[in-house]
């Protein structure tokens, strides 16, 4: 292999270039990004960066040393818009092409938006330039903010918002936020953490539509109340970047299919991070956007599924000072339990937090944990453990 193109220069095509030399591959490497920036960290554009706690310098997720290292060809500030069916070729958007031998597919995923044109005070967040303009736009003086959507973004959003001191409303369709990820009792603890941290969440009801013409004043909510705002967060969710690849012979289906390996139909291109759906599933964490990197460069390299890994999925988010942490695979169905802290009458952690197991089965299958990071850190290793081992029983032969 002789040239590697990596689409997508974020956290896991960093990781992929750093892997790739690190895996010994000396040929010439270029890294197309659609954003004009080198690599930096996204999960401090909803929490310590909006609130001003951290500015730019803190963002960077490399350094000149380590770029003139991996002695990569950078082309920022444009897009791919096409791979060729045999994935040999990446054209961009400025009408250059990339002749290669393996691609590394880490376009992510972008912010999925309200449909129709928005009137001047409505934001998504996924990019620095959007944290930059929301920035900007909340240091305008207190306002009326709504955040659409009670995930994980717009529960950080709103409680930075809060932080800085804004009347924060969040609007959740469902009854409680969060609940496919963490089931209801866990979501509870959350919707319990928007109200100690002073933010009205509004549940069961969705967006009828925005007020405003120049600039938005409100919310209509579709149970026919209206929400006065200055400013409207969207955080309704991303959707896997992989439009460029229609022309592609790769399968698409809510990202970019592949195997346990990363690996696409295609020996010779691997996707990894938000792009990717690896095994049959597609995870929007930091984690699995750095650890992928490492069997996809491997399985490149080799020219087949040489490696899998099935990492146990682990993310954090950090709302109202407090720290979530949860590892594993929750399904509907499975039961919770505080096993260590507790939660007080409010619903909201106790002040040393508290550690939940998930069980199915009669075993754990997920652990969260709420401000209880070294309880949290050894039961992800439990788990981990547990699972390693389950892993290679299913691999072992049968004894005679
Ligand atoms: C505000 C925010 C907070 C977060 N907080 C947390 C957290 O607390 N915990 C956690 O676990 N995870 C968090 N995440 C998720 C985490 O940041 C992502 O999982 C991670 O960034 C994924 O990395 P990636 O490289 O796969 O994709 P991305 O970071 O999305 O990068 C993809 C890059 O590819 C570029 N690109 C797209 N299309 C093209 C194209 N056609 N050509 C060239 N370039 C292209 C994009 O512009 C982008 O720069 C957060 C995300 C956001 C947005």
């Amino acid at each position: 292999m002789r040239t590697v193109t990596i689409v997508g220069a974020s956290l896991a095509g960093l990781h992929a270039a750093r892997e790739l030399r690190a895996q010994g591959f000396d040929g010439r490497l270029v890294i197309v990004g659609e954003e004009p920036h080198h690599p930096y960290d996204r999960p401090p554009l909803s929490k310590d960066f909006l609130t001003g706690r951290a500015d730019e310098s803190r963002l960077a997720l490399t350094d000149a040393d380590e770029t003139a290292g991996l002695d990569a060809e950078w082309l920022l500030g444009v897009r791919a818009r096409g791979l060729d069916t045999r994935g040999r070729t990446v054209v961009l958007d400025d009408g250059r092409t990339v002749s290669t031998d393996g691609v590394v597919i880490a376009t992510g995923a972008a912010a999925r938006r309200l449909p129709g044109d928005s009137p001047a005070g409505i934001h998504t967040l996924r990019t620095l330039d959007d944290a930059r303009a929301l920035r900007a736009d909340l240091s305008r003086g207190p306002r009326r903010v709504v955040v659409i959507g009670g995930g994980f973004i717009g529960a950080e959003t709103a409680s930075s918002c809060a932080r800085l001191g804004h009347e924060v409303t969040v609007v959740e369709a469902a009854p409680l936020p969060l609940v496919p990820q963490l089931g209801a009792p866990m979501a509870a603890v959350c919707a319990a953490l928007h109200r100690r941290g002073g933010v009205e969440l509004v549940t069961g009801t969705g967006v009828a539509g925005l007020r405003g013409t120049t600039a938005v004043t409100g919310v209509d909510l579709t149970d026919g109340r209206a929400l006065p705002a200055d400013l409207v967060i969207v955080g309704i969710g991303a959707v896997p970047n992989t439009a460029w690849l229609a022309g592609s012979t790769l399968a698409l289906h809510d990202g970019v299919l592949c195997d346990d390996g990363c690996v696409t139909a295609l020996p010779q291109v691997v996707a990894v991070g938000d792009v990717a759906r690896v095994g049959g599933a597609r995870t929007e964490h930091w984690t699995s956007a750095t650890e992928q990197p490492r069997v996809a460069v491997t399985n490149l390299l080799a020219g087949h599924t040489r490696t899998t890994a099935r990492p146990l999925p682990y993310f954090w988010s950090d709302q109202y000072d407090s720290r979530i942490q949860f590892a594993g695979r929750y399904r509907e169905g499975d039961t919770v339990q505080v096993t260590e802290g507790e939660i007080t009458d409010d619903g909201a952690p106790g002040e040393s937090g508290f550690l939940a197991r998930y069980e199915r089965d009669g075993r754990t299958v997920a652990v969260l944990g709420v401000d209880r990071p070294r309880a949290f850190m050894r039961a992800r290793r439990e788990l981990q453990r547990a699972e390693g081992e389950r892993g290679e029983r299913a691999a072992a032969p049968a004894a005679l």
